[in-house]
């Protein structure tokens, strides 16, 4: 039994959930009618050939893109008449690819302003000292976490690729979500900084909480944290479940193997 089945059965309102979800480019059908239920506590691997339909399955749920047809549901609520702001507001993370950072501030700067975004609203002025120091202890504690400590003054421009990447998971982390996305979260990092990202998502995953989604190609970082695997060809799901049964299925295989692209599985 996969998770997602598990979790239909004990009749519990999944963290997240696709319907139907397509979106059609024209005469192309991208995303193909994909249902899915994500359990919380549990990390699900998104894998399939290029050109799968992967990154405009993501871009459904994060609001990015409008579906043609079906939905999403966030704890059993449509989502659909919300865009990519209001879908963050409700919880829906996503680490973007270099693109939500503020490159002339600083990685400290730059924490803070997402921290002050998620907890800066609301409060009043006699609250406020006591409020701004609450707010610069947490980004100072997700600097730690994500082992940017040494880094905390320096601009975001001047940074390597590596600890750019570290810092949007660390922008993640102060929006506070219940749904984390991540987008090949290790494309382009040095083969010794992988295993901080790899840790990072690790315990984000460990509360039970957290529901994460991770689009990845390379199979050993999809073996190291994934529970579930789901299997996306030519916009339609075709393979769900245990990591290595999945893996191990002749359709995805086929999937991969068609595709030229053997050495991913
Ligand atoms: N905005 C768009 N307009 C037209 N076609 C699009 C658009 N976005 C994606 N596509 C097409 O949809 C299909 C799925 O693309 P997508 O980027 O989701 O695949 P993917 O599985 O993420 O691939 P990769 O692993 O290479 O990133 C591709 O054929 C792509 O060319």
């Amino acid at each position: 039994m996969t998770l997602s089945s598990a979790a239909e059965t004990a009749g519990a309102v999944p963290a997240l959930e696709t319907r139907d979800l397509t979106v059609r480019f024209g005469g192309h059908v991208a995303v193909n009618g994909v249902g899915c239920r994500f359990t919380r506590g549990t990390l699900t691997a998104i894998v399939g050939p290029n050109g799968a339909g992967k990154t405009t399955y993501f871009n459904l749920i994060s609001g990015q893109l409008r579906a043609t047809a079906g939905s999403v549901l966030l704890d059993g609520h449509d989502l659909s008449s919300h865009g990519a702001a209001g879908r963050t507001r409700r919880g829906i993370g996503r680490a973007f690819q270099l693109t939500n950072l503020f490159p002339n501030l600083t990685v400290r700067e730059n924490i803070r302003l997402a921290v002050q975004a998620r907890r800066g609203r609301g409060f009043d002025i006699f609250s406020m000292a006591a409020h701004g120091r609450h707010l610069i202890q947490r980004a100072d504690a997700i600097l730690e976490q994500v082992r940017l400590g040494v880094r905390a003054d320096d601009v975001v421009a001047t940074l390597p690729h590596g600890d750019q990447r570290k810092l949007e998971v660390a922008i993640l982390i102060a929006l506070e979500p219940r749904i984390f996305m991540f987008d090949e979260p290790t494309a382009g990092m040095s083969v010794d900084e992988v295993p901080v990202i790899l840790d990072l998502i690790h315990g984000i995953k460990s509360d039970p909480a957290n529901t994460v989604l991770l689009v990845e190609h390379k199979m050993d970082v999809v073996h190291s944290l994934a529970d579930r695997i789901i299997v996306l060809h030519n916009g339609y799901l075709v393979a769900d479940g245990d990591p290595k049964e999945v893996v191990a299925s002749p359709i995805v295989q086929e999937a991969y193997l068609g595709m030229g692209a053997s050495t991913h599985v």
